[in-house]
């Protein structure tokens, strides 16, 4: 018998309904309860009960919400795209049977707009997936076609469904089967108003497309006012079917409504404008542009920019990854983003929304938590000295965050120094930087862009998985306890055949000091073989978090290991420049 498992922890968002905030924000607190009074692109305005004053918040403070707009600053638009990354390819190895982790249990959409139903599922790899939606006798399966679009990205499934209408309303049931076992879960859909109503929207710079919702007849003339006539004007005689695509002439604004051969007539449709330009583009990088003041760059990797900012509306500052098109398709921003703003870990950086081709067209904004210091190695450098059981603090923050990702069976791939940054008034680590997660694998065998944290496997070229994390997560810490590389050495082959014979010591002069613990714990981690490295799970078991011991590490070492790592980044950067230009 096939064992199903239902997930429905979400709260849905209406007017009116109640959300206490996750996080602190502008001048909100954790904890505060707050009155929703819309939805406003990726966020909520929001005021305390019993006060005027509204506030703008990013959907992401408020966990496991369930609108349609949470995920990106314009629903309506839906990426063609087919070049998502299915990064479970990444990770072969199967940790059980497929698991729903997360889905909505309502979306509230109005006619007209597309909506889009994720649902986030554990173990997907290989497995078959079937959308149906309820019908009367039989549930009717879902198939790609001109208003569905069935996606998979980064262990989410996706159904978006474009330009809803009233008759889409109903029950819709995610089925993911697999010999391991199958799982499923479902999710309501309620469109607001429908029939007799009409739905406009710009399709290119003199495009508009005219939707209608009238069922039973086989013949509709469409009619037209151009903003500010009052005057409906005949457009077009004798249309079959809803939609069509009007050609008007731009710089004017207009509605529309329909007229059926019954005689009725459809309620006339917002005004849309055409402004000359690829709407959608100028509206959300304006939307971006009066949001965000951009201050300065805090890093640069091989795909983005980092930038800080300060958001007008709540004086929050915020961290931008603005990431060119020509580094990274959107699919993988979105496939990042998704992943980022499903994260609610202490110690993994949390994004709050996705803004496309914003600042400008062809770039695409990630908004992150901003973390208020430097990477966790500079920090520690730039202290006299540090003691081995605050290297075990910081190095229990890096398991917890692993862990975090490991059980719903997504590798980071790219722990490094650079993307283990640190709070530091509070101490907090923060790891960044999951572009890698959701970037599928290449077809040729390339160096690894990082040899001194990779694992073996990842030298090779073979599948990678959550065990290539624990490899990085022992050499960090190896490299926090004694300021030095265990594999590094003068040359790339060098360091390649000490690393693919898992060939490294602990030389007294670093390590005269540091507990038989530590060197344990390091013992299990740096294995040649995935399978046999200690999982985050069981690192965090170590004895070594449980004693600790106060010996006292020199920051001289490591100072010159986050010297020589940002000489070696910048000239990297500086090859990464020459690629790109
Ligand atoms: N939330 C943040 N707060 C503060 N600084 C950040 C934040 N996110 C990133 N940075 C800075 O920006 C740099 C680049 O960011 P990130 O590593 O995400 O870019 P990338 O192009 O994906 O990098 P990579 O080359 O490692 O793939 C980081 O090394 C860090 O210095």
């Amino acid at each position: 018998m096939k064992e199903y498992r239902i997930c429905l922890s979400l709260i849905f968002v209406v007017p009116g309904a109640r959300v206490r905030v996750a996080a602190d924000w502008g001048k909100l607190r954790a904890g505060d309860e707050l009155v929703v009074s819309r939805l406003d692109g990726p966020g909520l305005v929001v005021s305390h009960q019993n006060e005027k004053e509204e506030l703008w918040i990013p959907a992401s403070l408020v966990p496991n919400l369930s609108i349609s707009r949470a995920w990106s600053f314009r629903p309506s638009k839906v990426d063609s795209n087919k070049d998502i990354v299915q990064p479970q390819e990444r990770s072969p190895e199967r940790k059980g049977p497929p698991t729903v982790l997360a889905s909505s249990n309502l979306i509230r959409a109005t006619a007209g707009e597309d909506v889009r139903i994720s649902v986030e599922i554990a173990n997907i790899e290989a497995a078959t997936v079937t959308w149906k939606k309820e019908d009367e006798k039989e549930d009717r399966v879902i198939r790609e076609g001109d208003r569905y679009r069935l996606k998979q990205a980064a262990g989410f499934l996706y159904l978006e469904i474009v330009r809803c209408r009233h008759s889409d309303s109903g029950i819709y049931r995610c089925y993911v089967e697999h010999e391991t076992g199958s799982c499923w879960t479902e999710v309501s859909l309620f469109i607001a108003g429908g029939i007799g109503s009409t739905w406009a929207r710009v399709v290119g710079p003199t495009k508009i497309e005219v939707d209608w919702e009238c069922p039973g007849l086989d013949s509709y003339s469409i009619e037209c006012r151009t903003a500010p006539s009052q005057n409906w004007v005949p457009m077009t005689m004798d249309v079959k079917n809803p939609p069509t695509i009007l050609e008007l002439p731009p710089g004017a604004s207009y509605s529309f409504r329909v007229i059926g051969k019954n005689g009725n007539i459809t309620s006339p449709s917002a005004e849309v404008a055409l402004t000359g330009f690829e709407d959608n583009v100028s509206w959300e990088t304006e939307q971006f542009i009066g949001r965000y003041l951009e201050l300065d760059v805090l890093g640069k990797g091989r795909f983005a920019t980092v930038r800080r900012a300060r958001d007008k509306g709540t004086g929050q500052e915020v961290a931008l990854k603005q990431t060119a098109r020509h580094k990274q398709p959107r699919s993988l921003t979105r496939a990042e983003y998704d992943l980022l703003a499903s994260s609610h870990h202490g110690n993994i950086i949390r994004a709050f929304a996705l803004f496309e081709n914003a600042p400008r067209p062809g770039m695409d904004t990630i908004v992150l938590e901003l973390v208020r210091g430097p990477t966790l190695f500079v920090y520690l450098s730039k202290k006299t000295d540090y003691t081995e059981d605050m290297a075990t603090k910081y190095a229990s923050q890096l398991l917890s965050a692993l862990q975090w990702l490991h059980r719903r069976n997504r590798a980071h791939l790219d722990v490094k120094p650079e993307n283990v940054l640190v709070d530091q008034d509070s101490g907090v680590v923060k790891l960044i930087d999951l572009g890698e997660a959701v970037r599928g694998p290449v077809d040729e065998v390339v160096p690894p862009a990082d040899l001194e944290f990779a694992a073996p496997e990842l030298v090779l070229g073979k599948p990678t998985g959550t065990c290539t994390d624990m490899w990085a997560a022992g050499v960090f810490i190896y490299v926090l306890l004694s300021g030095v590389s265990p594999f590094l050495d003068d040359s790339v082959e060098e360091t390649t055949a000490n690393i693919l014979k898992c060939d490294f010591c602990f030389p007294n002069e670093y390590f005269e000091a540091i507990s038989n613990e530590a060197k344990d714990l390091l013992g299990r981690l740096l294995c040649l073989h995935g399978e046999e490295r200690a999982t985050a799970e069981a690192a965090l078991t170590s004895p070594w978090f449980k004693a600790p011991a106060s010996a006292a590490i020199s920051s001289t070492r490591l100072a010159e290991f986050t010297e020589r790592r940002a000489h070696s980044s910048k000239s990297r950067q500086d090859r990464n420049d020459r690629f790109y230009t």
